[in-house]
């Protein structure tokens, strides 16, 4: 492992972070220096220093979720990201696979591009992520399982498959999570809609709700903001319940305008329910595309689970249980 000093603190930059000996502060920042516009990593380098973070710095993909395996391990107490919704993302699926959701307090520095849960979170920008580090004030956020992988925003089904790597940059700042679906219409001009099963479990009243029909978009959502949309403007991530949307069929309406997006929140062929656990079935043998939190994964059928009030997460002086945008 390569190490710097710089007179306050101290930065990890490693390839893989070997052993609980890396770990030197009660108090880890892991810092994707590659996210967002990638001029961030000296400014949060030295925010972080400040405010007694030792520093991990990312090399590749993975290295979060490893970062806060071992962390996690080490006795780490809190583990701050600054990065994107994938750097999150990791870090929580590293601290799932040791168990360790419940031991460790996380906070975000927004430093993606879409930020989607840090803007959930309340929590606008760098040095509102350091003003919400200094007021510590968290609270305990359900988080879901897919497969048993973790997710805290949403987990999207439909046509999300093709539009990671064209969706605009403003596009993602706009409209959150559907910015991808609007960006796979572009390209899917003639996207039918995956014929799928869907059960919807409430577990705290033992009934089960199933669906049956061709998805444009499904929607698990736990901790998401849609800032484009009345009517759904934020899910609830403390009540131990999904919010599921369902979008059957493809809108005819010009998808590029926002305020058909709008209407058709507002009255469009949508299924809304809550529940505590969904099994997502292609009706087909065909592997469906869905993402977790933005990131891509692929199978046949999706069992997402929920885990109620098990993350302990900072919150800005602006976070709201359902917040209006
Ligand atoms: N040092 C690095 N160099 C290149 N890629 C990295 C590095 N560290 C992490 N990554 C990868 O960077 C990618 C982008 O991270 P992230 O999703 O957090 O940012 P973003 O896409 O800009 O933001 P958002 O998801 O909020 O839109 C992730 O796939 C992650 O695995």
């Amino acid at each position: 492992m390569e190490r710097s000093r710089d007179g306050k603190g101290e930065t990890c930059r490693s390839r893989r972070v070997e052993g609980s000996d890396a770990f030197s502060s009660e108090r880890i920042l892991v810092l994707n220096p590659a996210s967002g516009n990638r001029d961030h990593a000296p400014a949060v380098e030295s925010r972080a220093v400040e405010h007694g973070f030792q520093v991990h710095e990312t090399t590749e993909r993975g290295d979060a979720e490893q970062i806060a395996r071992l962390a996690a391990n080490a006795g780490v107490s809190v583990i701050a990201v600054a990065g994107g919704d994938g750097t999150v993302h990791e870090v929580v699926a590293g601290l799932y696979d040791v168990g360790a959701l419940a031991e460790v307090d996380c906070a975000v520095v927004p430093a993606g591009t879409a930020n989607v849960f840090a803007r959930r979170l309340g929590i606008a920008d760098i040095e509102e992520g350091f003003r919400t580090i200094e007021r510590a004030e968290t609270r305990r956020f359900d988080v879901g399982v897919a497969n048993d992988e973790p997710f805290v925003g949403t987990c999207l089904v439909g046509v999300t498959a093709e539009a990671n790597t064209t969706t605009t940059d403003e596009a993602k700042r706009r409209l959150g999570v559907f910015a991808y679906a609007r960006t796979a219409l572009r390209l899917l001009s003639d996207y039918e809609g995956r014929p799928l099963r869907v059960t919807i479990r409430d577990e705290k009243r033992a009934t089960d709700d199933r669906w049956s029909g061709d998805v444009f978009l499904l929607l698990v959502g736990n901790a998401a903001g849609f800032p484009a949309f009345r009517g759904l403007a934020a899910t609830n991530p403390e009540d131990g319940r999904f919010d599921v949307l369902i979008v059957e069929d493809r809108p005819t309406a010009d998808l590029l305008d926002p305020r058909t997006m709008a209407r058709l929140f507002d009255d469009g062929p949508i299924t809304r329910r809550e529940g505590s656990a969904l099994t997502i079935a292609a009706r087909r043998s065909d592997s469906v595309p869905f993402s977790l939190d933005g990131e891509l994964r692929l199978a046949t059928e999706i069992e997402v689970r929920m885990l109620a009030q098990r993350l302990s997460v900072y919150v800005g002086r602006d976070y709201d249980l359902v917040s209006d945008y």
